[in-house]
């Protein structure tokens, strides 16, 4: 039985008409993979509308299509029907208007934080001069907490580390959609807490549309403006969504001490139970 069947209020938000551009459309979105037991639809007539600067987190239970609805966007996965817009335009493969942040940042453990991220930075801006380049990489490796390494090998970091690598990477780029697909889902929860804060930060400073999957209910409502869950496959689309109003910046212990928490809380708790 779902939320909405059960006649759990959602809890109330002033409802105040977000006047900003979309930025991200998934119009009619469908995923099919061809199996050797036949075609299995993952997704099915899923719609998603993200306003420019907003912050979405999705959940839904493992395996309902949260990564494929997000390599779909990235470009990196097919889009068996309908259609994916970034800014206006049709997505039809990988581009430097978006950025992706996976579980494991997959950097050359040969290369030191510096050259890990110039990589991206090189194909994004080639006419820079160096100088440019290295300032771009050097700013965003400093907003990560990795002022002081920037010349440590990737091999030499710890796994925090080089998600902040990662992280620093992906806002390098300057993308216009900025994917994150359970970026901290290997992080011990003190780590974890560091990088939502770093991730928050820099953010904030950018207004850079965001979304990201995660598992974790507290961070889906720490980070973000607005909540996304998914029904479970096959054929999932979105099956509900939750304004999540607290002010900006965040502060984790206001937020859990907000007398609202626990009831937005238990409301994707309630979803993700049934
Ligand atoms: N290349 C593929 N071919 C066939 N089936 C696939 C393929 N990739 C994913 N699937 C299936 O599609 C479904 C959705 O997978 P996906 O990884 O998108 O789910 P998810 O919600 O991200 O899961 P999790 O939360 O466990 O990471 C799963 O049943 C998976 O087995």
């Amino acid at each position: 039985m779902s939320v909405l069947e059960k006649n759990i209020i959602a809890p109330t938000t002033s409802i105040i008409e977000d006047t900003r551009p979309d930025m991200l459309v998934c119009k009619d979105i469908a995923k099919i993979y061809p199996t050797p037991k036949g075609d299995y639809t993952v997704l099915s007539d899923l719609q998603l509308t993200v306003k420019k600067g907003e912050f979405i987190s999705v959940i839904g239970h493992s395996g309902c299509g949260k990564s494929t609805l997000l390599t779909m966007i990235a470009g990196l996965n097919d889009i068996s029907k309908g259609s994916v817009y970034v800014d206006g335009d049709e997505v039809r493969g990988a581009g430097p208007d978006r950025a992706v942040v996976f579980q494991s940042p997959s950097l050359f453990p040969w290369m030191t934080a510096l050259q890990n991220v110039m990589i991206g930075v090189k194909q994004v801006f080639p006419h820079a001069t160096k100088k440019q380049k290295q300032d771009i990489c050097k700013y965003y490796l400093d907003k990560v907490g990795l002022g002081n390494d920037f010349n440590k090998r990737a091999s030499e970091l710890s796994q925090g580390m080089q998600q902040r690598v990662g992280i620093a990477r992906a806002f390098a780029l300057k993308p216009k959609v900025l994917l994150l697909d359970e970026p901290f889902g290997m992080l011990d929860s003190l780590t974890r807490g560091e990088l939502q804060d770093v991730l928050l930060e820099v953010w904030q400073k950018e207004q850079i549309t965001a979304i990201m999957i995660t598992h974790d209910v507290d961070e889906s409502i720490f980070l973000a403006d607005r909540v996304i869950m998914m029904t479970s496959g096959p054929f999932a689309k979105i099956g509900d969504e939750l304004t999540i109003p607290f002010e900006r910046p965040r502060n984790r212990v206001d937020i859990l001490e907000h007398p609202d928490y626990y009831h937005y809380r238990g409301y994707l708790m309630d979803f993700l139970n049934h």
